[in-house]
């Protein structure tokens, strides 16, 4: 056995090819192992490469050289087996395994199918229903799963590479045909067809609109009908057809988006590299309401040990028998044996005394958030991180009454906290480096995609929903009806339209920020103006008429009764609706789902550039990140400002001057930054950030 190393500077593929040929044809060569460099096979194609011409020898040749060989090939599989790294594995003879390394085809994932010879390979490996899963999902499968599916020959704790090279040597001289996956049959259940079509329709229901399943399903169906040559002449007509589509390139600035966030920096200067974060082992949590439950979940799922605050003895008492359910729950979910970390119930404030991090979550009332900040920093002892899960109100302030400003930050977490992934960590102009650095590391440790932003009302997520949610108002003044603006929102490839989602969050949480912004209540006058700007009361109308949303079992729907899931539309809304408007004078006019489209996402797009400009947000990929990870913008549409990026700048300016200019749609004057990229040229989204640097040095900003 011969170790011949690849060598570096040379491209991956190019390397293999050459180490291939050279084994062959070197007759003390009596079998190959391949392996990576480091203790990691293969993490599959540089997804970077995908954006222009791919040099070097490609792939599936390359595949198809491999399993041809007459030595036996095995690989020898450490850390992860992902894309195209599966993929050269599935063309070797022989797979071997390291127990703790990782294997799976995500193409999915990146709007894509596994185009090199894995869409046909895997299913004659594992039969058609595995493989139906592991593609059209995209999921990582662990050493020990694989091993189970068939994909693996062994699995061991012990040098993977050591094994895969005893275990060639002892098969060397044996016959491979059964051992080349491209000439076996692909194992089907009786009824394929209706398997096929089941799943069809079940990844067009759960996908909405992305390409890249249905193309995963289409190229299963050629594997289980067509002889090897054919289904692979599928796969790379279906491959092509995605390499180009706008949503392979949304979902690979996904990938890339949800990395940058984690390389945060502060206007300060103040980033990911020159800042040091604290490792918590304790911490509290103040208030058991939804979001405060979910964050004890999902701080004890990573180990840490949780005092669970809360002062209301019902609410403790149903926190302390509901909270353990979810965490055993969670932890099954996520196969954790046992939920590593300890919580103990309490309802006394003095209990956080010993924590080092505490986290808010009470009531979304600034008086009340102010006490309890008192209260904490009389309490905890000096030097404790003191966070504030509140979804808009003023970091600053809170800071204010305590006596280290330094350590307040927000941490913005989405129900279900201990599922939802986006947490956006809310710097004030007094946060020190150190707070939001320890905040950012225990997102990261909890699994949620942390997204640094400043502070401003609404931070960044519901800043923009602001605009969105007035427009959605806006056009049902006009003419449009709940169905009408969901189905159009949800059409464009969102779970939910507006009004949908208002109905399950409750109408009610808008219309208690809205009457502490002073914007209704007692004493206001009832126009559609309010404070200098149109105003829609429709959702406060809603309110007042008990119609809460599911949890009254009506609202912009019905429901079967209170709580119900299951939206209908209730002629008691058109009714509702036809009054308002005559009663203001409006003459209902038909609307378009294109017009509903751009007033809607436009206005929160724009919104997106004030944010920009502001410098509330560092970049486009973090309000991007932000927006698919916390808000169900559709991952395949890459995020608000990549969706700006695609339908074109200069579009979206001209529309947005459109409806600027019509006399009742006001709130859509186009951002000064957007024009400045308009003038510019529009150029790239991956180029805003240095472009926004440099407006800024020149005061243009
Ligand atoms: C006319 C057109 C005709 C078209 C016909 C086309 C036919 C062409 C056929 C082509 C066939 C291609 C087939 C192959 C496809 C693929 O392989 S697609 C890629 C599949 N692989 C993946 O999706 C894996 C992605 N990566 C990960 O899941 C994780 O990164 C990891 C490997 C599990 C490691 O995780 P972790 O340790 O947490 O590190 P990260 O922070 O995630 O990553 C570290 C840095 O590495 C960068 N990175 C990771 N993977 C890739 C990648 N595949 N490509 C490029 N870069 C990658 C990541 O961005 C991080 O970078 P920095 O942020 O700069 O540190």
């Amino acid at each position: 056995c011969t170790r011949y190393v690849l060598v570096k500077n040379t491209s991956v593929r190019q390397g293999i090819v050459d180490a291939v040929q050279r084994a062959l044809k070197d007759p003390k060569v009596t079998s190959v192992v391949i392996c990576g460099q480091n203790g990691k096979f293969c993490g599959g194609a540089d997804i970077r490469e995908f954006a222009g011409p791919m040099s070097g020898p490609p792939l599936v040749p390359m595949i198809h050289a491999i399993e041809a060989v007459d030595k036996p090939v095995a690989a020898a599989i450490e850390g992860v087996a992902l894309g195209g790294g599966l993929e050269l594995a599935l063309g070797c003879h022989y797979r071997i395994a390291h127990s703790k390394a990782v294997l799976g085809l995500p193409e999915v994932t990146l709007g894509l199918l596994p185009g090199a010879g894995g869409s046909q390979r895997l299913p004659r490996l594992i039969g058609l229903t595995a493989a139906l899963d592991l593609i059209t999902t995209g999921r990582h499968v662990s050493a020990a799963e694989a091993l189970k599916l068939g994909i693996l020959d062994q699995v061991t704790d012990n040098n993977a590479v050591d094994l895969a090279v005893e275990f060639v040597r002892s098969v060397a001289g044996q016959p491979l045909d059964s051992r080349r996956l491209s000439t076996l049959p692909c194992p089907c259940p009786p009824d394929v067809d209706s398997l096929l079509d089941k799943v069809m329709s079940k990844v067009r229901q759960r996908s909405r609109g992305a390409l890249a399943p249905v193309a995963c399903v289409q190229a299963l169906r050629a594997a289980a009908s067509l002889p090897y040559a054919q289904g692979m002449e599928k796969e790379r007509e279906l491959m092509a057809t995605l390499f180009n589509s706008g949503q392979a390139r949304a979902l690979q600035y996904a990938f890339f988006s949800q990395r940058v966030v984690g390389k945060w920096s502060l206007p300060s200067g103040a980033s990911w590299d020159n800042s040091t974060a604290r490792t918590i082992s304790k911490a509290a949590v103040i208030g058991l309401g939804t979001m405060g439950r979910g964050i004890v979940v999902a701080l004890a799922l990573t180990g840490i040990s949780v005092v669970a605050v809360e002062t209301q003895e019902k609410q403790l008492a149903e926190a302390s028998r509901v909270v353990p359910a979810m965490l055993q729950r969670e932890a099954g979910r996520r196969r954790l044996a046992t939920p590593p970390g300890v919580i103990s119930f309490s309802s006394n404030l003095q209990d956080v005394s010993e924590v080092e991090l505490v986290i808010e979550a009470v009531f979304e009332d600034m008086s009340l958030k102010l006490q309890v900040f008192k209260h904490l920093a009389s309490v905890c002892r000096p030097g404790t991180l003191l966070c504030s899960n509140t979804s808009g109100l003023d970091i600053d302030q809170l800071a204010a009454v305590t006596q280290s400003p330094g350590l307040v930050v927000g941490m913005h977490f989405f129900a279900p906290a201990h599922v939802m992934k986006l947490l956006e960590v809310v710097y004030g102009p007094r946060s020190s480096p150190e707070a939001v650095a320890t905040a950012m590391q225990l997102g990261k440790r909890m699994g949620k995609v942390g997204v640094a932003v400043g502070n401003c009302p609404g931070f960044v997520g519901n800043r923009m929903l602001k605009p969105y949610l007035e427009q959605a108002n806006f056009l049902l003044e006009e003419g449009a009806t709940p169905q009408q603006v969901d189905e159009a929102l949800e059409e464009f490839g969102f779970p939910m339209g507006v009004f949908r989602m208002s109905d399950l969050s409750g109408l009610d949480v808008g219309w208690r920020i809205r009457k502490e912004a002073g914007l209704t209540g007692p004493g206001v006058e009832s126009t559609r103006t309010r404070q200098g700007r149109r105003y829609s009361p429709l959702p406060d109308q809603m309110c007042e008429a008990g119609r809460l949303g599911q949890k009254t079992g009506k609202g912009w729907y019905q429901y079967d009764g209170p709580g119900g899931r299951v939206a209908r539309s209730d002629p008691w809304v058109d009714i509702f609706l036809e009054t308002y408007r005559a009663e203001h004078g409006l003459v209902a006019r038909s609307i378009t789902p294109e017009e509903i489209l751009e007033r809607c996402l436009y206005a929160l797009i724009n919104e997106g550039f004030n944010i920009l400009q502001d410098a509330v947000a560092a970049g486009p990929e973090d309000i991007d990140a932000i927006y698919v990870f916390g808000y169900g913008w559709p991952r395949h549409r890459g995020g608000p400002m990549f969706h700006a990026g695609q339908v074109g700048l200069g579009r979206i300016l001209e529309r947005l001057n459109h409806h600027h200019s019509h006399p009742d749609v006001p709130h859509l004057k186009p951002s000064t930054l957007l024009r400045r990229l308009v003038a510019a040229g529009s150029p790239p989204v991956q180029k805003w950030r240095e472009f926004i640097n440099k407006e800024r040095v020149h005061s243009q900003l």
